[in-house]
């Protein structure tokens, strides 16, 4: 097997009493997409934030690019090539979506001058704001917060971008949109780790599907096998999905 681009190894994290992930193994190739469901309370924020270095595990380690990065700060992390999205994005008001990308071309991929203006044009075309690209952060409606949230992780340059609940609350035509920005994204060949509860959106970008519940994977391939395993449907879904 061929080591992965990012992975946890036996990763458990516990807050007080509270067991929330418990020795997960997970691993994401080079390029892949993959998408993590399982019930409110599973344990999927706290991987992504075990995988980011906003959380530091109490057992287990985490590799990037062949690294162990387990006590490696998040904005190290960043500079590394992992990105993370929020399900609520929280743009810097009073700054242009521009100023808000720049950000993340300048703090997050360390670049300056004329190249990270360049990141930025290039970014803001990828998530369709290039039109917004002078509004402030403000006056944008959800589905562009959500662009510029991604805008803002992609111009930091990474191999893999980790999605939190992108998708909430848009209107289906808008996740739409999302989904067919993100697909662009991945054919550009950056990885994706996306969580996501909306299952049909999210399933029409990955080609990997994992199952969490009470801090273990409990199912991980396909999404048509995921969708139809046992445990999945118990644990989470209550009913075959089609
Ligand atoms: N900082 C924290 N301190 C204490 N408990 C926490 C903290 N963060 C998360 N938890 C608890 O850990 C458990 C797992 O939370 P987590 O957010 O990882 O679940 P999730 O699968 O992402 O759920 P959801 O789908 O609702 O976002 C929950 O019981 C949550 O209340």
């Amino acid at each position: 097997m061929p080591e992965p681009l990012i992975s946890s190894v036996k990763v458990s994290k516990r807050f007080g009493e509270l067991a929330v992930l418990q020795d997960v193994d997970f691993a994401v190739g080079a390029g892949e997409a993959v998408g993590v469901v399982g019930p409110n309370g599973a344990g999927k924020t706290t991987l992504l934030s075990v995988l980011a270095g906003t959380l530091r595990p109490n057992e287990g380690t985490v590799r990037f690019q062949a690294e162990d990065v387990t006590r490696l700060r998040a904005d190290r992390r960043c500079r590394k090539g992992i990105a993370r999205a929020y399900q609520i994005p929280r743009p810097f008001d009073g700054m242009t979506v521009l100023e808000n990308v720049l950000v993340g071309a300048t703090h997050g991929a360390g670049l300056r001058g004329q190249a990270a203006y360049q990141r930025c044009i290039e970014v803001l075309g990828e998530c369709a704001l290039t039109e917004v690209a002078n509004r402030r952060a403000e006056s944008l409606g959800l589905l562009h917060r959500k662009r510029m949230e991604l805008a803002r992780a992609l111009a930091t340059g990474p191999s893999v971008l980790l999605l939190d609940e992108i998708g909430g609350g848009l209107t289906d035509a808008e996740a739409a949109e999302l989904v067919a920005t993100i697909r662009g994204l991945h054919g550009s060949g950056v990885a994706i780790v996306w969580i996501e509860h909306i299952v049909h959106v999210l399933v029409q970008v990955v080609q990997r599907l994992v199952c969490m519940n009470a801090g273990q994977i409990i199912a991980d391939g396909a999404p048509s096998d995921v969708l139809q395993d046992a445990s999945v449907i118990d644990a989470y879904l209550g009913r075959r999905v089609a």
